[in-house]
Order: structure tokens, then C-alpha cells, then sequence
């Protein structure tokens, strides 16, 4: 078993309130990420749970009981940092093998296990070398093959790939998804990293200034945020948000209106955030939903263009083809998926009832 569920945490930091009120059940066997901005109390979370951090006010239960007051050792639990933390002076294989020596293990059951994680890391040739001796990417593999190879309650990591370069970052998405797979543990993951986030989890929970804003599967986060500011926390380019407010069957905002989405059960005339992905719009194809603006600019990415469209004050990004062309200032009607658009409240930033969708 594994899970972990801390209820109402909170933690004051002189004046600073890092944790207001944080509730998460983290299931057995999940890879549940927390995602937030800089500050916004992931790693007090984390230091939380492994009960590094004494708490104003909150509970840690383990396995359904009650480890509020336990000292970190008594919590069977494993933490990854940022920063590698390896014994300089030791090989990789004496690295990997520490925790185990640390529990008495025999030396046929540390080479076993050794040789296990260090297969599942692809690290087997720098098992003779120091730390001194090998990369960033390497250390990190090694790191984390020392907090793999016990199998304690869980695993707490905290943003552990943040130190790697895009291309290592990438590469160990996947093969930390896949160790988790094969290695079925419970996995409770910092980031600050969307995408990071979006491509690992099995739960997301975004949190900002310490309160969580929503928990669920990243699909979920992604197609059905919360608030207003999930919507803009997660999503690359960033969903585009437009000030209106609905009359009759109509959507109106400045300089332009849209039909009013059958689903949406906002009042006339109630001041309301419209937010669009860039991959629900388009300027390439004309539908009956369309919004007027001028080309602002052109961000082409390889694979795609954002084209960015100014439509009364606010910039729209669109998801385009490499190919798309055009001119600044040259005058062009953007597509709205209405049936994927999203509308919040625009004074509580709340997601307006999807009922009928
Ligand atoms: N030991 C401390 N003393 C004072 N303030 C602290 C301490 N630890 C954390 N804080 C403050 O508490 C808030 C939450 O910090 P925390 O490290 O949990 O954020 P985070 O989400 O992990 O951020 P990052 O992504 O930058 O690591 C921040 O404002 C931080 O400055």
C-alpha cells in the first residue's frame, strides 16, 4: 500500500502563508503531480508530507493512519531533490547501494537490486564512477536510482529533472512514466513544468499561494479548468482571454459578437471571461463563428505557426500550419470552436456551468 492524504495543511512563514488550507488524496500506485508557479507552496507540501516542515495546522495520514506527528524516519518514505545530493567520494554503485547498506541488506540482495535499477536507468557503464567523473544527466539517473531501489511507502520527488538540459528533460519524462509503470510505486511529483506535468501525471493538482485551485486527470485540467487562472497556468501558448458578456443569443464583446454558446447559462447582461486555445481557432478556415482582427505577428515553431491576432485590445494566439504566410496589420477573421470555448465569471474567475455541454 501507498497512499497519501493530507488534509487542511497550513504553514505560515513569518508573514508569508505557504500553505492555506492544502487538501490532496494521493491514490496507491499513482504518479499524482503537484503543478504551480514559483512560491506557490510545492515543496513546503512535499517537506510536509515527508514531515520535514512543522505545520500550524493540518494532518498527514499514511496508508489511512494518522502520521501527523511521526519524525521522517518512521514514514517510509523516499525524497528526490533538484539537487542530486551524491556521496562525492563514493562510486555510483556504492551511491545506489547506500540505502540499502544503511538497512543491513545482504551484499547478494544490494547487487541484485543494483543491477536492476541501474537497467531500468540505463546506467549500468558508470557504475565505477564517481560523481566528479560523470554528467548532470548521469548524476540525476544515478540520484534517482538510489531513491528507487528501496521500496518505501512512496516516493517524493521535487522537480527532479529541473537541473537537465530540454533534450535529457524530455527523454526522462518518458523513461520516469515507464519506470513508474514497471515499478508500480506510489509517486507524488513537484513541478513548476506544465508540460512536464500534463505528460507524467496520472492527477494533477494545480495550487497557487497555497491553496489548491483543482485536482484531476490532465485531460480534465486541460479541457475543463476550473478557474480562469488554470486555464492560463496550463496550456502552451497560453489560452486567450477576452472580456464580454452574453445578450439574448449573442455573445458580445469589444468590436465584435459571437453566436452564445447553447451551453453556457449565464445571464444577460453578467460580465464574463471568454477563453480560447489556440488550437480552437483558426484563420486558415471560415466558419460561422467568427471573430475580426489584424495580423499582429507570426511565431513560426517547426512543426506549427502561432499567429498572433490582434482582435479589439486584446492578442489572440492561433494555431496555424508552418505554412500559413501574411503581413502585419493585414485584416483577417478568426474560427472559434464555440463548442470547445470556455467562459468564466469575470469576477470570481470561476468556470460558468458547463451543464448541457
Ligand atoms: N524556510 C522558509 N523560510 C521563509 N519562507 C519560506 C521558507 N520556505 C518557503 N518559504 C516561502 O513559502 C512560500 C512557498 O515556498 P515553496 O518552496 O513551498 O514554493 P514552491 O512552490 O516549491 O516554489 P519553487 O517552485 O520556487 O520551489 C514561498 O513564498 C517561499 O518564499
Amino acid at each position: 500500500m501507498g497512499t497519501v492524504a493530507v488534509e487542511g495543511l497550513r504553514k505560515s512563514f513569518g508573514k508569508v502563508q505557504a500553505l492555506d488550507g492544502v487538501t490532496l488524496d494521493v491514490p496507491d500506485g499513482s504518479f499524482f503531480v503537484v503543478l504551480g508557479p514559483s512560491g506557490a507552496g510545492k515543496t513546503t507540501t512535499l517537506r510536509a508530507i515527508a514531515g520535514l516542515e512543522k505545520l500550524d495546522a493540518g494532518s498527514v495520514h499514511l496508508d489511512g493512519r494518522d502520521a501527523t506527528g511521526d519524525p521522517p524516519a518512521a514514514r517510509d518514505l523516499a525524497m528526490v531533490f533538484q539537487s542530486y545530493a551524491l556521496y562525492p567520494r563514493l562510486t555510483a554503485y556504492e551511491n545506489i547501494a547506500s540505502p540499502l547498506r544503511a538497512r543491513r541488506s545482504s551484499s547478494s540482495e544490494i547487487a541484485a537490486a543494483v543491477e536492476r535499477m541501474s537497467s531500468l536507468l540505463h546506467i549500468e557503464r558508470l557504475l565505477q564512477r564517481r560523481p566528479s567523473q560523470m554528467s548532470g544527466g548521469e548524476m540525476q539517473r544515478v540520484a534517482l536510482a538510489r531513491a528507487l531501489v528501496r521500496r518505501p511507502r512512496a516516493f517524493l520527488m521535487d522537480e527532479p529533472l529541473t537541473n537537465l538540459d530540454l533534450k535529457l528533460r524530455v527523454e526522462m519524462r518518458t523513461e520516469l512514466t515507464r519506470i513508474h509503470r514497471s515499478l508500480g510505486g506510489t509517486f507524488v511529483y513537484v513541478t513548476n513544468d506544465q508540460v512536464e506535468a500534463l505528460s507524467m501525471a496520472d492527477q494533477v493538482a494545480v495550487i497557487k499561494e497555497g491553496k489548491v485551485q483543482q485536482v484531476g486527470t490532465p485531460t480534465e485540467v486541460y479541457e475543463r479548468p476550473a478557474n480562469q487562472w488554470v486555464a492560463g497556468f496550463v496550456g502552451s501558448p497560453p489560452i486567450s482571454l477576452l472580456a464580454c458578456r452574453a445578450e439574448g443569443d449573442r455573445l458580445i464583446g469589444e468590436g465584435w459578437t459571437l453566436p452564445r454558446p447553447r451551453w453556457t447559462t449565464a445571464e444577460d447582461g453578467r460580465p464574463l471571461m471568454l477563453g480560447l486555445r489556440a488550437e480552437d481557432l483558426s484563420v486558415e478556415q471560415r466558419g460561422d463563428a467568427s471573430l475580426p482582427g489584424e495580423l499582429y505577428g507570426l511565431e513560426p515553431l517547426g512543426d506549427r505557426t502561432v499567429v498572433d491576432v490582434r482582435v479589439g485590445t486584446e492578442i489572440l494566439k492561433v494555431k496555424a500550419r508552418p505554412s500559413v504566410t501574411g503581413t502585419p496589420g493585414e485584416r483577417l477573421h478568426v474560427t472559434v470552436d464555440l463548442d470547445r470555448a470556455h467562459l468564466f465569471d469575470a469576477g470570481t474567475g470561476l468556470a460558468l456551468s458547463e451543464a448541457g455541454r
